[in-house]
């Protein structure tokens, strides 16, 4: 007789197969299927695969089925047959479960533990996978030889991108196996820009769920979706409410290419394991009426709830990732509008470890850059004039750390340091007398001058050393405005940190070109280099994937419980060469 431990399993799933002797583990079914809704604990919505009462024996698994009757209610499930075919009835809904001890067929179909071809004979024996793979043993080297041979076959990025998402499905070992040692060349396949694309057709692209998709109809059970998640050691969560996707606006539902682009490279950059990341999307509805007529569309129909809706599940949603995974499990805010993320990071930021990306993440990034780029240029940050095109999260995010590491670096105010940074958004330069009609992140950069409107005017009247693009609009930094700043100085500063690269302010070979070689050029998506005259230029990437996966690597070793200022510049600083 074998008994499943209730709470072992409740606790670690995984931990059953770790449980079996060897000499049992090798009659042990693939699947023990326990059905039934009374199976269901109603006290945390967790499923009970067998309470300590309730026991299977060895040759009911050997069997492939063991069916467990509730020992309070006694009320059985109406499972048949070992793969759980539905035989419910309309008062017993079935609750169908499986729990794969990693063997056999499916093992194969396990992405966290297949090989496929790269299973040795030993393993092949031992874990009942003799005829379910052709004969032929491969190394893992070959498999990425071939699978980017494959992927190189394919024209299209997205196809890329859709090979690579079906690879992660199929196999995560060789995922991260062939993304870890090419990333250069796929990394702008899972991230930007080709993530872009595939959010903005992820409906159509749609062939197996990703992550945890919270919606407005989980409200008042948010919890109980989190524990439908298999996995129960998480370490990290990016979410997304999906309202403001790279510099492509809302994309609902849709944005969840990003929380899962942004977790592949916490482990393929940051070491994080797979099984602790959790990508998240919250779902309010979308205000893309484009999306909201589009057949294809996976998320709810209906306009985003704002206010208190709005407020109320996101509470929920915080509240019950700290209840479920502890006080140090990593939040990333990822892609909220700006009207929502300052506010979650202000609210959240004191009672949960967790940061905002394109507010902090990309301050970091961007401050690195400007401390290297600082060793072509001689001088310091504090003998720089900036100006920034987009004032929202990440154009004041990274305002404020730069004026945090002028201050950290001369001791001068914060109030002063500031006063070297101009923002112009989209209805023109931010200057005082616009005051009273400012969000409130624009404030501290309300400075003293006569309204501006067009960046190129700014750009003669701040004179800045420094233009940085976060405004979502690409070719924005046209050439009337490079040739500007090319002319103010020997070597202008430029960063077109919008994304995909459709929003780039300005690509490589303007800058390098409208500049005559002259720029010191980043972008948010990558370029490739550029040649210009008897020089090649190589543009800098300044995105924040440069930061977040060694940021939450670090909080995460680190047992940190909060984020701080602090933290963002140390990252800048080391990153920086
Ligand atoms: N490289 C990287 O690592 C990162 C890049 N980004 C990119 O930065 C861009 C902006 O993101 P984020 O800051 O979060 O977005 P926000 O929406 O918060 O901010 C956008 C800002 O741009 C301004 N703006 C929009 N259109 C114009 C225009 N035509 N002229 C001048 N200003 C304009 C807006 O003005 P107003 O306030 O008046 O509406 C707003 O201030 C996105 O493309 C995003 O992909 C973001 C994070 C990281
Ligand atoms: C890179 C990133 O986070 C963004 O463009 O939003
Ligand atoms: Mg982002």
């Amino acid at each position: 007789m074998f008994s499943l431990n209730r709470s072992a399993f409740l606790n670690n799933p995984a931990s059953i197969s770790g449980s079996f002797p060897d000499k049992h583990r090798r009659i042990l079914p693939t699947r023990v299927v326990v059905a039934g809704s009374s199976n269901r604990d109603k006290s945390n919505g967790s499923l009970l695969m067998a309470t300590d009462e309730s026991t299977a024996t060895l040759k009911e698994m050997r069997d492939g089925y063991a069916e467990v009757v509730d020992p309070k209610s006694g009320v059985s499930g109406g499972v048949q047959d070992v793969y759980g075919e539905d035989t419910a009835t309309e008062d017993q809904p079935v609750t169908p479960w499986s729990v794969s001890v990693a063997s056999g067929y499916s093992l194969l179909r396990d992405p966290h533990h297949n090989k496929g071809l790269a299973f040795s004979e030993k393993e092949r024996n031992s874990h009942y996978l003799r005829g379910l793979l052709p004969p032929t043993v491969i190394s893992q080297e070959l498999q990425v030889k071939k699978m980017l041979h494959n992927i190189r076959q394919y024209q299209v990025p997205l196809q890329k991108y859709m090979a690579m998402m079906d690879l992660q499905e199929r196999n995560q070992k060789l995922f991260y196996k062939l993304l870890i040692d090419n990333v250069e060349e796929l990394l702008p396949i899972v991230y930007t820009p080709t993530v872009g694309e595939a959010c903005q057709k992820y409906g159509s692209i749609y062939s197996r769920p990703q992550g945890v998709f919270i919606s407005l109809k989980d409200k008042g059970k948010v919890l109980e979706v989190l524990r439908n998640w298999p996995e129960k050691n998480i370490q990290v969560i990016v979410v997304t409410d999906g309202e403001r996707i790279l510099g492509l606006g809302d994309l609902g539902c849709h944005g969840m290419g990003i929380p899962v682009g942004k977790l592949s490279l916490y482990t393929a950059l940051g070491g994080i394991r797979p099984s602790a990341c959790l990508p998240v999307t919250i779902d309010v509805g979308t205000n893309n009426e484009k999306l909201l007529d589009d057949e294809f569309y996976i998320g709810l129909r209906q306009k985003r709830a704002i206010g208190q809706e709005y407020a109320e599940l996101l509470h929920e949603f915080m509240t019950a990732v700290k209840q479920n995974y502890g006080e140090r499990i990593l939040i990333q805010f990822e892609d909220f509008a700006n009207h929502n993320a300052f506010d979650l990071l202000e609210k959240y930021g004191t009672t949960h470890l967790v940061f905002n990306d394109d507010i902090q993440g990309t301050a970091s990034v961007v401050l690195a850059g400007l401390i290297s780029a600082m060793k072509f240029l001689g001088g310091s940050l504090a003998d720089q004039r900036f100006l920034f095109l987009g004032a929202g999260e990440a154009g004041t995010g990274i305002a404020e750390l730069i004026a945090l590491e002028i201050s950290k670096q001369t001791n001068m105010p914060l109030e002063e340091t500031r006063k070297k940074i101009w923002l112009v958004d989209s209805k023109g330069l931010i200057v005082s007398s616009r005051l009273e009609s400012l969000q409130h992140f624009k404030k501290p950069w309300a400075h003293e001058h006569e309204p501006v409107k067009e960046l190129v005017d700014a750009v003669n009247a701040i004179k800045p050393t420094i233009l940085i693009g976060t405004s979502g609009q690409g070719r924005t930094f046209t050439k009337e405005v490079v040739e500007a700043m090319a002319s103010l100085n020997e070597k202008p500063i430029i960063f077109s940190l919008s994304n995909p690269t459709s929003q780039s302010e300005c690509t490589a070979e303007e800058a390098y070109t409208w500049s005559q070689g002259r720029a010191i050029f980043a972008s948010g998506s990558p370029f490739d280099p550029f040649e210009y005259g008897d020089n090649v230029f190589v543009p800098g990437q300044a995105n924040n994937a440069y930061i977040f996966p060694g940021l939450g690597l670090g909080l995460i070793m680190s047992g940190a419980i909060r984020v701080h200022d602090d933290m963002l510049l140390a990252a800048g600083e080391s990153t920086s060469f």
